[in-house]
């Protein structure tokens, strides 16, 4: 399949600056689901990156024993908790967001599973699954049908190699997650060096992004940015490109005054503004 290379210009015909007479309500909720005990971090981040990718509004569902932690460390952000201590067991809220990211930090118990089964017997909006929500995939793949038409995953390989298998070579696995891609009706973010993105009909290879991403939680801040653009109303497709393309971009913003040892996943977040401006054809209007 022809590659298509992710440059500016692509990127510049899929971002659309905010309208200056937009408000909260109309910039998109978009509602983060994750987290567990010693891994609400993860979640934490995801969050954070979808308040800094334009949403109007976040709101996390997280277990009980964030409530503290995610109300402290971003109080932006709503929260509704599960009655789960330290793990989600029931996923159930009154509001109607836009879109919804799920997996980071969740882990794979048998509670969490039932909890993600009901969660997608359920769900009807435009959706990012990630992480440990990837890994329960793998192990229940009829419960693959129940992902509504292009939904977002976002596996890094070993995620992948667990929901389609191992292969002799890069090049075999690619060609089979694009397989998938098509048979299910979904996108690949394919993550690595470089991100490549499918949805079984097109093939595009991300050009931004360097080694200072190889630290924990980049992957959760992700999820988070393309959340947030599938809130705003972004098209499925246009939303991982875009996520994937302004995501690497923080890197390389940041790696002449981070180098690569220090970046860690919250300079993600902290360059995601210069790199929406980097991409802006001109300064935002007032
Ligand atoms: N602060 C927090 O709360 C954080 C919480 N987190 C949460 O932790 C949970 C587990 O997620 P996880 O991804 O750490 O574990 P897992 O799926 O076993 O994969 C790890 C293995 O995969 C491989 N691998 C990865 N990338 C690769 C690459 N580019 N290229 C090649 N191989 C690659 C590599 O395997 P190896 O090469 O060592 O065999 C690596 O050891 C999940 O819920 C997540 O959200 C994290 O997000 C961190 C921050
Ligand atoms: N050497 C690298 N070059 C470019 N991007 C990288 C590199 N290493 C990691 N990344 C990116 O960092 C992110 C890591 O995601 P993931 O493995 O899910 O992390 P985590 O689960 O810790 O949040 C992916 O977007 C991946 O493409
Ligand atoms: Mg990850």
């Amino acid at each position: 399949m022809k590659t298509t290379r992710l440059t500016k210009s692509h990127i510049q015909k899929i971002y659309r600056p905010a309208n200056p007479k937009t408000h909260k309500g109309t910039q998109g909720h978009a509602l983060l689901i994750g987290g567990s005990y010693g891994k609400m971090g993860s979640i934490t981040l995801s969050v954070k990156a979808a308040l800094h990718s334009g949403a109007g509004l976040v709101t996390a569902f997280i277990p009980e024993c964030g409530y503290q932690i995610l109300q402290t460390v971003v109080p932006e952000a709503m929260v509704i908790t599960d009655m789960g201590h330290k793990h989600l067991s029931n996923i159930q809220y009154e509001i109607e967001p836009n879109a919804i990211g799920i997996g980071p930090g969740i882990g794979q118990e048998q509670g969490v599973q039932h909890a993600f089964h009901e969660f997608l017997r359920r769900v009807r909006k435009p959706l990012v699954v990630d992480a440990d929500g990837l890994n329960i995939l793998s192990q229940k793949k009829d419960w693959i049908s129940l992902l509504p038409k292009n939904t977002i995953l976002t596996p890094h390989p070993k995620e992948l190699s667990r929901l389609i298998g191992e292969f002799a070579s890069e090049e075999d696995s690619k060609e089979n997650a694009i397989r998938f891609a098509r048979q299910h009706k979904l996108i690949l973010v394919l993550k690595g060096a470089p991100t490549f993105i499918t949805d079984g009909n097109s093939l595009f290879q991300n050009t931004t992004g360097n080694a200072a991403l190889a630290t924990g939680g980049t992957g959760d801040v992700l999820t988070g940015i393309i959340t947030a653009l599938l809130a705003q109303g972004y098209e499925a497709l246009d939303a991982a490109k875009l996520g994937v393309y302004l995501h690497g971009l923080t890197a390389d913003l940041a790696l002449p005054e981070t180098g690569t040892e220090y970046f860690v996943a919250s300079d993600v977040i902290r360059y995601l503004g210069k790199a929406f401006l980097s991409i802006a054809k001109s300064p935002p209007r007032k």
